[in-house]
C-alpha cells in the first residue's frame, strides 16, 4: 500500500521543489489537482481528505484554510507556512532540535515546517544553550543574506522581471518583528528574541546565517573549539547537518552563500579568534533545501516511517 500525499500549493517555489524530491518514489503515490484548478476550494478539499499526508506550501492564511478544510481524523499535515510554527498542537518539525524531538515528530499528526532563517540559527544556538554554554539571558544577534526565491513567486518576478535585479544586496526586517523571530526565541530555549537581522542578496537560493559572539563576555569564557566540540557533538553522525572541522575551518579566508548549493544539507561552521575571545558562528543553507523542501520531505519520512533521507539531495 502507498501512502498518498497532497502537496497544496503544489504549483508555487516550494511546492514544486517537493514534488521534484518525491519523484520516483512508488512507496508513495501523489494525489495533483491542475494548475488552473489551484485555487479551486472544492477540489483542495477533496484532496484534503483523500491524502493520507498533506503538505501545505501556500501563504499563511491559505494554510489555516486548508486546516479548516480537513474534516476527518486521519490526515496528517506538514506546514511550510509561518502560520503554526508557534501554534499549540503542533509539533516543530526540525528533528534535530534536540534529543527525543525526532520520535516526537513521528507520533504528531501536525508538524509545522521551520522557517528557512530558523534552520540555520537554530541549528547553531540550540546546542550551546542545552549544552549551558550560551546562557538562556544571553543577548543574541542574527543576521545573514537569503536568495531571492526565499520569498516565492512574487520576489522571483522582482528580481528576474524585465528591468533586471533591483539591487545586488538589500537589508530588510528593520522593524525588528521579522515573523521569524517568535520560533527563534521559543525553540532555541533563549529568554529573550534574539535581534535579527536579515537580507536578500541577488542570487536565487542559499543562505547564509551568522550568530556572532563576543565569547570572552560569557560565563566561562568558553574557546572556540568548545564552541565547536558542542556543535559536533549534537550533530555526530548526522546525514544531514554538518559541522566543518575546526581545521578546515581556519583555514578558510571565506564563505559563500551558496556554500551547500542546492542540497538539502545544513552546513555549520565556528569561526573564531581564541586571542581576542571573538566567534562567528556561520550557517549555510538552500533556502530551498533543509530551509523548506528539503525539510519537509524529511519530515514526511518521518511521519511515514520511511527512511528519513529518501529523496533527499545530499
Ligand atoms: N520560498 C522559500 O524559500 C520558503 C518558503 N516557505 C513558505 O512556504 C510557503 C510557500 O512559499 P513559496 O512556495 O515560496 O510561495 P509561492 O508564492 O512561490 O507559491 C505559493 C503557491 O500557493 C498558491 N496560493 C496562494 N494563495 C492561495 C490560496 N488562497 N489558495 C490556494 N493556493 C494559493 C499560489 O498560487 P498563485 O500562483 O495563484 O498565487 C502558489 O502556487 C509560504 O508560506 C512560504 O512562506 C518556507 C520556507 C522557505
Ligand atoms: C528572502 C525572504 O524574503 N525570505 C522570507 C523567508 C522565507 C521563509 O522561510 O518563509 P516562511 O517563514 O514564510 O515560511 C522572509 O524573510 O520573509
Amino acid at each position: 500500500m502507498t501512502t498518498k500525499i497532497f502537496i497544496d500549493g503544489g504549483h508555487g517555489t516550494t511546492g514544486i521543489e517537493i514534488a521534484d524530491r518525491l519523484a520516483d518514489r512508488p512507496e508513495l503515490s501523489l494525489i495533483t489537482v491542475d494548475e488552473k484548478d489551484r485555487r479551486n476550494m472544492a477540489a483542495r478539499r477533496d484532496a484534503l481528505n483523500a491524502a493520507d499526508i498533506v503538505i501545505l506550501c501556500l501563504p499563511d492564511d491559505a494554510a489555516r484554510e486548508s486546516v479548516s478544510m480537513i474534516d476527518n481524523d486521519n490526515t496528517r499535515v506538514i506546514d511550510a507556512s509561518t502560520a503554526h510554527r508557534v501554534a499549540d498542537g503542533w509539533t516543530y518539525g526540525f528533528p534535530e532540535l534536540e534529543p527525543g524531538h525526532r520520535e516526537r515528530l513521528a507520533n504528531s499528526r501536525f508538524v509545522a515546517n521551520p522557517g528557512c532563517w530558523p534552520t540555520g540559527f537554530l541549528g547553531l544556538v540550540r546546542p550551546l544553550v542545552l549544552a549551558g554554554l550560551l546562557p538562556a539571558d544571553w543577548p543574541v544577534t542574527v543576521s545573514g543574506a537569503s536568495g531571492y526565491s526565499g520569498g516565492g513567486k512574487a520576489m522571483i518576478a522582482e528580481y528576474e522581471g524585465a528591468e533586471g535585479a533591483p539591487t545586488a544586496f538589500r537589508a530588510y526586517g528593520l522593524s525588528l518583528a521579522h515573523k521569524h523571530v517568535p520560533e527563534m526565541t521559543r525553540y532555541s530555549g533563549l529568554a529573550h528574541p534574539p535581534l535579527f537581522a536579515p537580507a536578500v542578496a541577488n542570487a536565487y537560493r542559499g543562505m547564509l546565517v551568522e550568530v556572532p559572539l563576543q565569547l570572552r563576555a560569557m560565563p566561562g569564557t568558553p574557546s572556540p573549539a568548545d564552541i565547536h566540540a558542542a556543535l559536533a557533538a549534537a550533530y555526530a553522525g548526522s546525514p544531514i547537518v554538518g559541522v566543518t572541522p575546526l581545521a578546515d575551518s581556519e583555514a578558510m579566508a571565506q564563505i559563500e552563500v551558496e556554500h551547500v548549493g542546492a542540497t538539502d544539507r545544513l552546513s555549520l561552521s565556528v569561526f573564531g579568534n581564541a586571542q581576542s575571545g571573538q566567534a562567528r558562528l556561520v550557517a549555510t543553507l538552500d533556502n530551498l533545501g533543509k530551509g523548506a523542501a528539503g525539510a519537509a520531505v524529511q519530515n514526511l519520512n518521518i511521519l511515514a516511517g520511511l527512511p528519513e533521507t529518501a529523496g533527499l539531495r545530499l
